[in-house]
């Protein structure tokens, strides 16, 4: 009998336990899941966009795990919104619809209308169409329960040599933390002014927009905003290809301005599923959701560029290995950056001049896994968050332009480039100012660079 999760059955008190396919066994853990409720379709989810940790079948069946709950009656909706914003939903909008046009499993989102007045709609969305997102009554409460039967039940499998290796109580903690923000829609509504005051500064502020906040009606409960209305989902490639956008300019926008936020703002979406990513009339990007946010410190944000660079320019592993000892991520003692330079040379050899397209996420996904376990590596959430984003975007790739090689497109590169040049004056600059070259960087060997075309370590 085998015992990997998805390939055998167990029944709980039954002494026999029988033999099912993977995917029959794939199918029956993720039925339970949805059953079980939001947490484990949030960590069903979680799997799911885990390529290379989980087997293959278990991540595809967790893909179509249903975030669908029956939404909660206009009653409690409503007293949810009056008790927020201290007024009955009729006093706070002009009009509401009690049939929501979403409901999963934190929240139902329904459309309502504001005031025309400026004194009773507030600030400057008067009048205006809007989306009001309302969280579930008792949510917190029930998310805080599960969450501590799985730090539990994460600190038994950890007893195992395998649950160490996948960090099991980390991937837990993590899982809370992220849970955690969730749950108080003032920080996704931060998020989201954040996020669209980082990319005013960028060069695709005309291309990309998110929905504007109503502050007045948002709360920790309760989060307004503008109404998208005039926009399709970015894996609907016949509604794209029918409103005439370009494919290829689309998603080569949406991994340019993910590269800038993560690389160089500092600010990144975290959850770029198909249903957060939707193409407007005017083939803009609008970004939805962002409930689910990465974040780097400007040192850390150094250091990863100094990976990037390392792995995809220079190809310079011994580098990329001691960035990643520098980001606190390999934890294998007395660990060589030759050898390690020489593993990650391995891995890396493979995708040198292939066309993105072409690479085996999946393979690759379960390749880097392998060398994590051979070094003890625990990748910072981040790092996997930026990780994930990156397979949505393939994903995107594949469906709406096939034939395009990222890594050789001229706007990539330059973007790259620009990146590693910022940090050469960055240094320059800290040399001038201190005489030290690594002053502000916290001593980042990715931080003293002499030129970005021939980059050598000093
Ligand atoms: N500003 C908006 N305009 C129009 N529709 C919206 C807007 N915001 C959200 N929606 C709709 O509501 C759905 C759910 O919203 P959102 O993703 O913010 O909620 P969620 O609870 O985090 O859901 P999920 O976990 O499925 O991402 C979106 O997929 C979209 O269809």
């Amino acid at each position: 009998m085998q015992t990997t999760l998805g390939v055998a059955e167990f029944t709980i008190g039954s002494v026999a336990t029988r033999e099912l396919s993977p995917r029959r066994a794939a199918r029956q853990v993720r039925t339970v899941f949805e059953r079980l409720g939001p947490t484990y379709v949030k960590l069903g989810q979680l799997i799911a966009s885990s390529p290379g940790v989980f087997t293959p079948t278990l991540s595809g069946e967790f893909e179509s795990l249903l975030d669908r709950v029956a939404p909660a009656s206009p009653d409690t909706v409503a007293a949810i919104i009056a008790e927020e914003l201290g007024q009955p939903v009729s006093a706070a909008f002009a009009g509401f619809d009690e049939t929501p046009i979403a409901s999963a499993s934190i929240a139902q989102v329904h459309t309502a209308r504001l005031h025309s007045s400026e004194s009773m709609a507030g600030e400057s969305m008067a009048g205006e169409s809007v989306v009001v997102k309302v969280q579930r009554p008792d949510i917190a409460g029930r998310l805080a329960a599960d969450v501590e039967i799985l730090s539990a039940t994460a600190r038994v499998a950890e007893l195992s040599r395998y649950g160490r290796m996948a960090g099991a109580r980390g991937i837990i903690a993590d899982f809370a933390e992220s849970l955690d923000a969730e749950l108080d829609f003032r920080t996704e509504a931060a998020a989201m002014e954040e996020f669209s005051a980082q990319l005013a500064t960028t060069p695709y502020a005309d291309l990309v927009r998110t929905a504007r906040v109503d502050h007045a009606h948002t709360t920790r409960r309760v989060l307004t905003m503008e109404r998208i209305t005039d926009a399709v989902r970015i894996d609907d490639v016949a509604a794209i290809r029918r409103a005439g956008h370009d494919g290829t300019a689309l998603v080569r926008t949406l991994l340019l301005t993910f590269l800038e936020s993560a690389l160089h703002g500092g600010l990144f979406h975290g959850d770029l599923h198909a249903g957060n990513v939707l193409v407007d009339s005017s083939g803009r990007i609008v970004l939805l959701d962002f409930g689910i946010v990465g974040r780097f410190d400007e040192r850390t944000r150094r250091l990863v560029r100094g990976l990037f660079g390392d792995l995809l320019v220079r190809n310079d592993y011994e580098s990329a290995g001691r960035v990643l000892v520098e980001l606190g991520a390999v934890r294998r003692p007395g660990s060589s950056t030759r050898e390690g330079a020489k593993d990650l040379r391995r891995f890396a050899a493979p995708l040198a001049g292939k066309n993105l397209s072409d690479v085996s996420y999946g393979d690759l996904g379960r390749r880097l896994t392998e060398l994590a376990a051979v070094y003890d590596v625990r990748l910072p959430r981040e790092l996997v968050l930026i990780g994930k984003q990156l397979l949505y975007v393939e994903k995107y790739m594949k469906l709406l332009a096939p034939r395009w090689r990222a890594f050789a497109d001229r706007a990539v590169l330059e973007l790259m480039a620009r990146i590693i040049n910022e940090d050469t004056h960055a240094d320059e600059q800290d040399a001038g100012n201190s005489g030290d070259g690594n002053s502000s960087g916290g001593g980042a060997s990715s931080g003293s660079r002499s030129d970005h075309r021939d980059i050598r370590t000093r």
